[in-house]
C-alpha cells in the first residue's frame, strides 16, 4: 500500500483492550495488526516493522467494508513504553539535541485509548515525557548551565516569566497543599535507565540551559499550568508575536522554569499535571479535559573563540497530550463536561482537517492549511510544529483500543493514517483449512495511489489455492477467514437485495418514462389544437376582411350600376316624354278634327260622307 508522502511520522499504538473477557480475549476486537511486509531493509527485518492494521466492522454494523490503514509503524499491546520511546521519540531528540532542530511529539486518540498513559506513564512506568527528560539530562550531563540575565535578553522569548526551579517550587508550595506536590520517591522508575544518550557535538565549553513550560488549551483558551492558582479564576494567556519573538508567535507571559537536573524537572512536570484540567466521564475515570503542551526549550550557549561572546542556538521539543475525542452519549457528559467535550471535539475536527491538508500540501498542490480555526491548531502548526518550515521533526502516536468504540476509532484512524485501502468482501466459492499469510491474502488487492481496487476472485483463489499440511492457519487467521466468509455472505445478500431494488427501480423508471411520453404526447396534441384554433381564427379574420373588401367592391359596383341605370332611365323617360308629347299632339289634332267635324255636322254637312268621299278620292 502506498500513500502520499506525509508531513510527519504517524505511529499507531494499541492498548490492551479496556474491557477484555478473560475467557475469550478476542471478543469484540475489531483491529488486527497485519504481519510485516517483507522489505530489503536489514533494520526492518531486525525490528519486524509492522505498518498495517485492518479494521473489521462488528457483524451488526451497516457497512461491512474492511479497511486497511498504514502507519509509519504499528505497536500492538505487547509493546512497552521503552520500545515505543526508542522507535518514536529518540530520533526526534537526536535532532533537537544534536542538530538544534525543533521537534514535536503528540498523542492522538479516542478518549481512554491511552494518550496520557503514553505521554505521562503511571506511578510505576515512565511515559515519553519522563524518558525524554532523562535523555536530555543524560546527554547533556555536566554541560547543563543556567541562563544569565543578559542571555535571557538575547533569547527569542524574553517576555516570558523565567525562574529557577528552586524559586518556582518555593512559590508553588505557598499555593498548592504539600501533599499534592510530587516527591522524588513517587516518581516512576520503570523502565530502568536505558542507554539512550545523544552525543552532543561541540567543545566542552559549549553549555546548555533547559527551560520547561507547561500550558493547556482549555475551551479554546490558553492557561499556564505552572502558575498555580487556588481560585477558579485563571488568567488566559495570549498567543501573539512580541518584540523579542519577531514574526514568530509565542504564548506571551508564559512561566518558564530553568531546570538543571531530572528530579527538578520531574517535580515541575508533576505540578503541571496536578494543575491540568481533568474530569470523570463515562469513558475514563480521569479524563483529560484539555490539550496539554509540555515544552522543553534547549538553549545552546556557544562561546566565540574570537571575542568570547556567547552565541545562543535555540531549539524546542514540544510534547502534546491531546484530549480525546468523545461521543457525548458514550461519555455520558452533561453541563461543564459536555461543553468541554464540544470544544475538544471541535478542535480535534479542525486538527483532522489540518493534518489531511498538510499531507496533501506536502505534495505541493493543496490549499493552505487552515490552522487559525482553533487555538490548538494555531499552536501546533505555527508554534510547536510547522510542516512548511524546515528543519523540524514531528511524530504523532495515535492510540487505540482494539475493542473499544468502533465508530470513534475508525473515524480517528481515517484522518490520521498515512494511507488507507478498503475491500468489500464477497463470499468465497471454495474455502479449505489451508494456509495463507495476511500479507499474501491482502497482496491480492492491487493498490492505486493510496486506495485499493478490489479483486475478489484472485483473493478468493488465493485462499483456496494455498496448500500444504505444515502450512496450517494460525488461530487468528482462521478467525479472520471465518469472519471474512460471514461478511462475504452478508455482502452477497446485500448485493442481491440491491440488484432486486435496481430491477424494481428500472421498472419504475419505465413506468415513469411511459407516463412522461403520454404527458408529452397530450401536451403536443394540446399545442397543435391551439395552433389550429389560432390558424382558424386567423383565416376567419382574413375571410371577414375579404368579405368586407368584396362588399366594398360590390357597393362601388352597385353604385356604378345605379348611376348607369339612372342615365338609361333618363333617356327612356325622355323618349316616353317625347312619345307622350307626340301622343298629346296627335290627340290635340284629333280633338281639333272632331271639333271641326262637329262644327260641320252642325252646319248640316256629313263629315262621314265627306270622309267616305275623301277616302274614295284616294
Ligand atoms: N498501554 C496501556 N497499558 C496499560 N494501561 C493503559 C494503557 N493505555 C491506557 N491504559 C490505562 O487506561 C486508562 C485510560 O488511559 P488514559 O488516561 O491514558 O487515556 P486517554 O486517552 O488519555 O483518555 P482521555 O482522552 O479521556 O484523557 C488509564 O488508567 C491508563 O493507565
Amino acid at each position: 500500500m502506498e500513500g502520499p508522502p506525509h508531513a510527519f511520522q504517524v505511529f499507531l499504538r494499541l492498548r490492551p483492550p479496556y474491557h477484555q473477557s478473560p475467557t475469550s480475549p478476542n471478543e469484540g476486537r475489531f483491529l488486527t495488526v497485519l504481519p510485516p511486509i517483507p522489505t530489503d531493509s536489514d533494520e526492518d527485518i531486525e525490528h519486524e516493522t509492522r505498518t498495517q492494521v485492518t479494521l473489521h466492522p462488528p457483524p451488526n454494523h451497516r457497512s461491512q467494508k474492511i479497511d486497511t490503514f498504514s502507519f509509519t509503524e504499528v505497536f500492538d499491546e505487547t509493546c512497552g513504553q521503552a520500545e515505543i520511546f526508542g522507535r518514536t521519540v529518540v530520533p526526534i531528540l537526536d535532532g533537537v539535541l544534536r542538530d538544534g532542530r525543533d521537534g514535536m511529539l503528540a498523542t492522538l486518540g479516542v478518549t481512554g485509548s491511552g494518550k496520557t498513559h503514553t505521554i505521562m506513564g503511571n506511578r510505576q512506568t515512565r511515559g515519553m515525557t519522563q524518558m525524554s527528560l532523562d535523555v536530555f539530562f543524560r546527554s547533556l550531563g555536566d554541560r547543563i548551565s543556567k541562563l544569565s540575565e543578559s542571555q535571557i535578553e538575547q533569547c527569542n522569548d524574553a517576555d516570558a516569566d523565567i525562574m529557577d526551579a528552586g524559586i518556582f517550587m518555593a512559590k508553588v508550595t505557598s499555593v498548592i497543599e504539600p501533599q499534592y506536590i510530587p516527591k522524588p520517591n513517587t516518581f516512576p522508575t520503570k523502565p530502568p535507565a536505558e542507554p539512550f544518550v545523544v552525543q552532543c557535538p561541540g567543545p566542552a565549553s559549549t553549555k546548555y540551559a533547559i527551560l520547561m513550560s507547561i500550558y493547556e488549551v482549555y475551551n479554546d483558551r490558553i492557561f499556564d499550568l505552572l502558575v498555580p492558582s487556588n481560585t477558579s479564576r485563571r488568567k488566559a494567556l495570549l498567543f501573539k508575536s512580541t518584540k523579542s519573538s519577531g514574526d514568530r508567535k509565542v504564548v506571551t507571559g508564559l512561566r518558564k522554569v530553568m531546570v538543571t537536573n531530572l528530579y527538578d524537572a520531574l517535580q515541575v512536570l508533576g505540578v503541571g499535571q496536578y494543575q491540568r484540567s481533568h474530569g470523570e466521564t463515562g469513558s475514563n475515570d480521569k479524563s483529560s479535559r484539555s490539550h496539554c503542551f509540555i515544552s522543553l526549550e534547549l538553549k545552546e550557549l556557544k562561546t566565540s573563540r574570537l571575542d568570547g561572546s556567547i552565541n545562543i542556538r535555540e531549539s524546542t521539543f514540544t510534547i502534546v497530550d491531546l484530549a480525546g475525542s468523545e461521543r457525548a452519549r458514550n461519555a455520558r457528559t452533561v453541563g461543564d463536561r459536555l461543553m468541554e467535550g464540544g470544544h475538544i471535539n471541535k478542535s480535534l475536527m479542525f486538527l483532522g482537517q489540518c493534518l489531511e491538508l498538510s499531507t496533501t500540501q506536502s505534495l505541493g498542490h493543496a490549499p493552505k492549511v487552515p490552522y487559525r480555526q482553533s487555538k490548538l491548531t494555531e499552536l501546533l502548526f505555527t508554534n510547536s510544529y510547522n510542516p512548511a518550515a524546515e528543519p523540524q521533526i514531528a511524530a504523532i502516536i495515535v492510540t487505540a483500543d482494539p475493542a473499544g468504540d468502533f465508530n470513534a476509532t475508525s473515524q480517528m484512524l481515517k484522518y490520521s493514517a498515512l494511507a488507507k485501502s478498503s475491500v468489500n468482501p464477497r463470499p468465497p466459492t471454495v474455502m479449505s483449512g489451508r494456509s495463507v499469510s495476511g500479507s499474501s491474502l491482502f497482496s491480492h488487492f492491487s493498490v492505486v495511489s493510496g486506495s485499493t481496487e478490489e479483486r475478489p476472485d484472485s483473493a478468493l483463489s488465493a485462499l483456496s489455492v494455498l496448500s500444504g499440511p505444515r502450512a496450517m492457519l494460525s488461530q487468528d487467521m482462521m478467525n479472520m477467514i471465518v469472519l471474512l466468509q460471514r461478511q462475504l455472505r452478508e455482502a452477497d445478500e446485500k448485493v442481491k437485495a440491491a440488484e432486486k431494488k435496481a430491477e424494481e427501480a428500472e421498472a419504475k423508471c419505465l413506468e415513469i418514462e411511459m407516463q412522461v411520453r403520454e404527458e408529452v404526447t397530450s401536451d403536443m396534441e394540446l399545442r397543435i389544437g391551439l395552433m389550429e384554433k389560432r390558424m382558424l381564427l386567423k383565416l376567419q379574420d382574413q375571410a371577414e376582411k375579404e368579405e368586407v373588401h368584396v362588399d366594398h367592391k360590390l357597393d362601388i359596383l352597385k353604385r356604378t350600376l345605379m348611376e348607369t341605370n339612372d342615365e338609361n332611365d333618363r333617356a327612356r323617360d325622355m323618349e316616353i316624354e317625347e312619345y307622350v308629347r307626340e301622343l298629346e299632339a296627335e290627340n290635340n289634332s284629333l280633338r281639333n278634327e272632331v271639333q271641326a267635324l262637329k262644327r260641320k255636322r252642325a252646319n248640316g254637312e256629313s263629315p262621314l260622307k265627306e270622309r267616305s268621299l275623301n277616302r274614295l278620292k284616294f
